[in-house]
């Protein structure tokens, strides 16, 4: 089902070549905490290119809830009044965080060492996903949760009144949870520090620093260990919201598999953190170039151009390469199929807990399409079929997952029969002008 109404199946066609420019929406992590830290500095912070997605905007509610200002100027430009670190006012209602896992979590982290109670909620696959991640550590601030069975919302916290520093390893590679202790840091006394093994996404640490937190980064052997001053003073910013390359994932890979096409998809942000995708894709023999590189924001940035390709070969995916990607896997296996021979996905276990379980969800899709795949609790394997190989004609699940349903929109523009999804509602949390984009490129899709 689309977040509050009925499911909108949609079906997707080989036409003519994908041509011409794509210009996808601002980036969801960094409209995330664009919204959040705003909320938590003194002032008024302006945010131009923000996504007006249905999970950027839930959080945008939530910061309101919570007491910030949070307003809405047109044209992607909008102003966050904060209230400062420690100053959040208890909401008088539920706080629904829709279908977004960074949301729930990184809020969670913001408010967990104020002393107030907040009950969050979502949807069904929100309310199904793992929260004992965040609120493990947020327990050793001293916050208090309680949540349904197996750490599920609709949870209720209850913020520690005299927060403690924290030293925590986060065990699994996660942004979310990494972001979470850090925010909560902010308003405990001293030094909280998060330890990674592997590195994740680090908007969290350049924004806060941005914003004028004290943050430093040890590389060490135990990993990477971020250090953050309790209590700053947070000073507003400007901020100009780089373009998402998750969501430029789907031109590019649209763009590579769909017979005779060229698009280009200008300033795409290629944060090391973030486009392992791209690297990949490379690897794969994929026509892709980066042009017109340069720096934005103190970010590298490139216009991607993505060609038919039609001699890409599958390869091993380095496993350590699966953070900086890690939601572009269901596009890349999607890339696989139209590959020759085998692309293997090792140490993607995190997949099983995003909005949907991702390995499954694109195993029965792509197997309903006639690709052949093989799996195991960390592994995702896709046989490629080579370019006009995949069958397709399948009807695919997706499980209120937005990337499922794009990925599988992007299969149809490769395969022999269309493909159809059973619910494209969901694109609408990252991506709401994913069809009309498209369809300007000259994509087939179509509403049942
Ligand atoms: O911090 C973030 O903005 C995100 C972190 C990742 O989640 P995990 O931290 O759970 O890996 C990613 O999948 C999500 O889309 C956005
Ligand atoms: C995993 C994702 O988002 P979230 O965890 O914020 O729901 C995603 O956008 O692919």
């Amino acid at each position: 089902m689309s977040a509050h109404g009925e499911p909108i199946p949609m079906t997707s066609a080989k036409g003519g070549p994908l041509t011409g420019e794509a210009h996808v929406p601002g980036d969801k992590s960094i409209s995330h905490r664009s919204l959040i830290l705003g909320a938590m500095a003194v002032g008024e912070t302006r945010v131009s290119g923000l996504l007006e997605g249905q999970d950027v905007l839930d959080t945008g509610r939530a910061m309101q809830a919570f007491g910030a200002e949070v307003v809405n100027h047109g044209g992607g430009n909008w102003s966050v009044h904060g209230v400062g670190v420690g100053g959040f006012a208890e909401p008088s209602q539920v706080i629904d965080c829709g279908n977004s896992g960074t949301g729930v979590r990184l809020i969670m982290g913001a408010m967990a060492t104020s002393p107030i109670t907040a009950t969050f909620t979502g949807d069904a696959s929100l309310n199904g996903r793992p929260m004992g991640r965040v609120t493990d550590p947020l327990a050793l601030f001293g916050t208090q949760s309680y949540g349904r069975k197996g750490g599920r919302l609709p949870m209720t916290l209850v913020g520690a009144k005299s927060p403690v520093p924290v030293r925590y390893t986060v065990p699994m590679p996660s942004a979310q949870v990494k972001s979470a202790v850090l925010l909560a840091g902010l308003n405990a006394p001293g030094d909280t520090v998060v330890i990674e093994k592997e590195a994740t996404r680090d908007h969290s640490e350049r924004m806060l620093a941005g914003f004028g937190a004290t943050v430093t980064l040890d590389e060490t052997r135990e990993g990477r260990v971020i250090t953050l001053s309790g209590q700053p003073e947070l000073k507003p910013q400007t901020i100009t919201v780089p373009r998402d390359p998750s969501s430029a994932a789907f031109p590019v890979c649209a763009g590579l598999v769909a017979e005779g096409s060229d698009v280009l998809v200008p300033g795409i942000g290629l944060n090391p953190t973030r486009a392992g995708l791209f690297t990949t894709l490379q690897e794969m023999g994929a026509d892709l170039t980066f042009e017109n590189m340069r720096e934005e924001g103190g970010e590298p940035v490139a216009d991607l151009r993505a060609r038919f390709s039609d001699t890409m070969k599958g390869i091993e995916v380095p496993p350590e390469r699966a953070a900086s990607m890690i939601d572009e896997y269901p596009v890349l296996s999607v890339v696989a199929a139209c590959a020759t021979g085998k692309t293997v996905m090792r140490g993607v276990k995190e997949l099983r807990v995003k909005e949907s379980d991702r390995i499954d969800a694109m195993a029965r899709g792509l197997e309903a399409c006639g690709v052949t795949v093989e799996e195991d609790e960390d592994t995702f394997i896709v046989h490629g079929m080579g370019a006009g190989g995949v069958p397709g004609g399948g009807t695919c699940a997706t499980h209120l997952d937005h990337r499922i349903a794009m990925s599988f929109m992007v299969l149809g523009f490769a395969a022999q029969r269309p493909v159809r999804i059973d619910d494209g509602g969901p694109i609408a949390t990252s991506f709401p002008i994913f069809e009309d984009l498209m369809r300007g490129l000259g994509a087939h899709i179509s509403r049942d």
